[in-house]
């Protein structure tokens, strides 16, 4: 095989130097192909249709929980497992373009990513109460488009990395509101597996996505005790609407075991006797990045 053909493509939330760049940068040594798509399906999309090999996405941060859109797309749209895990410490600052510097107390709107503006909610409430939030694709596209608008006096929320990249001016830093700030991202593949990378942090950890039968009295109970007895811990445990009306839902159970162990082999049977549906996501190692 030569040299190019194996090496990956990575799909990851763009442009260059969001959050999710810099984990799969922190992740990957230089030799991958890191390409740039602009939402977090467009990412899922790339991997199923097999344009790259792996996609890097956001599925929970520490102030904001689930990241609903991949966790979502997951369960409804595709079949793909998850053959990595990366946890990243998440900074926030607020930068503008150099040419406004001198006038960044009068910006007349700010924009980032949702999840990053909703992490700097109470310093937006008590700094720019009056400034409009604009949701924008990722905190490197809002950085981008800051740079690209040296005559309007507006503001984006990002990493240190994004300011650097599009030349602006970080005019307050840290503005997240809780210190601990860290999100999690899912490496996702069509094959199942796990990712040949070592200095993974712990144990191996297992997704299952699980559907209760309907109108069951006692159904969540039963689907705990299942893990519960097995002495099989669970790190997260979380509902979605399935979708098909209210009331229904599906489970995301986060289990810190291997799937090929033989209690999570009977965890599973377990589980379908009782009625459930499990769609796993596979088993996968955590990757700590360095700091951004
Ligand atoms: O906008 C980015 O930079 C992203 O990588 C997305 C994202 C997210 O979806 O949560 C990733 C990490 C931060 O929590 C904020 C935004």
């Amino acid at each position: 095989m030569t040299e190019l053909q194996s090496r990956k493509r990575i799909a990851y939330l763009g442009p260059e130097a969001s959050f999710t760049f810099l984990a799969t940068k922190g992740l990957f040594n230089s030799n991958e192909i890191l390409e740039p798509y602009r939402t977090i399906p467009e990412c899922i999309e790339a991997v199923s249709e097999g344009k790259v090999d792996l996609a890097v996405v956001p599925v929970e941060n520490a102030l904001e929980g689930t990241v609903t859109l991949t966790v979502d797309y997951l369960f409804h749209e595709v079949d793909l497992y998850v053959v990595g895990e990366v946890l990243s410490k998440i900074q926030q600052h607020l930068m503008v373009n150099k040419a406004q510097v001198m006038n960044w107390n009068n910006i007349e709107g700010v924009y980032s990513h949702p999840h990053a503006l909703a992490q700097c909610h109470k310093y937006l409430h008590y700094r720019f109460s009056k400034v409009p939030l604009h949701q924008y694709s990722s905190t490197s596209a809002a950085a981008k488009l800051v740079a690209e608008h040296p005559e309007l006096c507006i503001a984006a929320i990002g990493n240190a990395s994004s300011a650097e990249k599009y030349d602006l001016e970080i005019v307050e830093r840290n503005i997240h509101d809780f210190h601990f700030n860290h999100t999690r991202f899912f490496v996702v593949s069509k094959k199942n597996g796990r990712l040949s990378i070592e200095e993974s942090e712990g144990k191996p950890k297992t997704t299952f996505m699980i559907t209760l039968p309907s109108d069951v009295s006692g159904a969540l109970h039963q689907v705990l005790s299942v893990f519960a007895w097995r002495k099989l811990n669970l790190s997260k445990i979380e509902s979605r609407p399935l979708k098909t009306g209210l009331g229904d839902y599906f489970f995301i159970a986060d289990i810190i075991a291997d799937e090929e162990e033989p209690m999570m082999k009977g965890a599973v049977e377990e589980l379908q006797v009782l009625g459930c549906t499990v769609k796993s996501l596979g088993t996968y190692y955590t990757y700590l990045t360095p700091e951004n």
